[in-house]
């Protein structure tokens, strides 16, 4: 059994990997970490976790919990991880961090964007970012894994194979992507009110998101060059999701088959990337509550440009469901294991 500990297991993203890691038949959770519950029951926090879960909640000290499990999930704020990780804690334990702290490698660009210092930059260039289906091999081998963001994992996923084989102009990328509330956060902010959410969207981080240097870099790799994009978040109103629609220029004229053809080359063996049928345009409900990212894409011959398309569930490929497939690489686990739940419909 591999012994799991979880901190800030108190918010949505911890909250999804207790559900998905108590159907892991390898996992027990020894730790479920918060900063305001100390001592309450898991179940007072939760109560869709009534009778499930036993266990109280713990504070926060990842040394101690170090000597006790063999893999800590931190779902926390940024710079939680990066504060307190050190070689010691490396040495007897896996971290998979779901905060961005150790997703950018330039530490200056995670400064400048995140407006955080980086207490520990010695460990970025260790960490291995864990988009499975492109850094499987790293990922196997890895003692820090720097999950990736939501937007990223569905933009980058849905636009990396068409970048890889050139088939794109790198500097003609938009992003316009939508994201259900679950993806801020439980803290409580004006902004997430039922009222200023409900019947309503929004645009926000225009043109400063923080998702834009990682997806920025992520791309980068695939077109083997700098990349600059432009990358529109919005909030709607809806719990979970995110759906991205991308806009690039076609560096020459393509059919449909041979884009197809470049979408299966990199995801037919995929288990969690579906690419969907001609027309078919991806929506968050046909993957909810599942690990999948459902692409697509459509040839605009009149604007000589190609409109990509994804969605998937923010808390699961998004956040815990991508923890957990990273986790399985780690120990040697089939991939899939733990996350073969169906998307929930409607
Ligand atoms: N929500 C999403 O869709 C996604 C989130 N993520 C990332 O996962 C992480 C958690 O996000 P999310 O679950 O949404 O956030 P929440 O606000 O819902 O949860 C935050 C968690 O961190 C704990 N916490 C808060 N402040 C501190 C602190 N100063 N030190 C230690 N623990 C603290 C909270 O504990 P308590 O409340 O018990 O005090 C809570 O368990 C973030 O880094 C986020 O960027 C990544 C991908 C998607
Ligand atoms: C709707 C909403 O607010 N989404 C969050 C992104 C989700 C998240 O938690 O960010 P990471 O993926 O980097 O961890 C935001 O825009 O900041």
């Amino acid at each position: 059994m591999i012994k799991a500990g979880i901190i800030g297991a108190t918010g949505y993203a911890g909250g999804e990997l207790v559900r998905l890691l108590l159907g892991h038949k390898d996992v027990e959770i020894k730790w479920y970490g918060s900063r305001s519950y100390i001592d309450k029951k898991y179940s007072d926090v939760y109560q869709n976790m009534f009778q499930i879960v036993d266990d109280r909640c713990m504070d926060d000290n990842m040394e101690e919990l170090a000597g006790q499990v063999d893999v800590i999930f931190t779902a926390t704020p940024q710079g939680f991880c990066a504060g307190l990780v050190t070689e010691e804690i490396l040495s007897k334990v896996k971290i998979i961090d779901l905060s961005a702290d150790f997703r950018i490698k330039d530490v200056d660009i995670y400064e400048e964007w995140y407006k955080i210092e980086h207490k520990s930059p010695e460990f970025i260039g260790e960490a291995v970012y864990g988009l499975c289906e492109i850094n499987r091999e790293q990922v196997r081998g890895a003692r820090l894994i720097a999950n990736p963001g939501c937007y990223p994992t569905c933009s980058t996923l849905s636009v990396y194979p068409l970048l890889k084989e050139g088939l794109i102009d790198p500097n003609t990328i938009i992003i316009d992507a939508k994201s259900g509330t679950s993806g801020a956060g439980r803290g409580a902010k004006v902004d997430n009110l039922y009222c200023e959410v409900n019947e309503n969207i929004k645009a926000y981080g225009v043109a400063s998101h923080r998702h834009t240097p990682e997806i920025e870099e992520q791309l980068g790799y695939a077109a083997g060059q700098e990349i600059r994009l432009n990358f529109t978040p919005h909030l709607v109103p809806m719990n979970r999701g995110i759906l991205i629609t991308a806009y690039a220029s076609l560096k020459r004229e393509v059919s449909y088959e041979e884009v197809k053809a470049v979408y299966d080359k990199y995801y037919e063996k995929e288990q969690f990337v579906r690419v969907l049928e001609k027309d078919v345009c991806p929506q968050t409900k046909w993957v909810e509550g599942s690990n999948y990212v459902d692409v697509n894409f459509k040839i605009d011959p009149r604007t000589k440009r190609i409109i990509m398309m994804g969605a998937m569930d923010n808390l699961v490929k998004g956040a815990a469901g991508q923890a957990v497939q990273n986790m399985n690489l780690i120990f040697g686990l089939p991939e899939n294991e733990g996350l073969m739940q169906v998307p929930m419909f409607p």
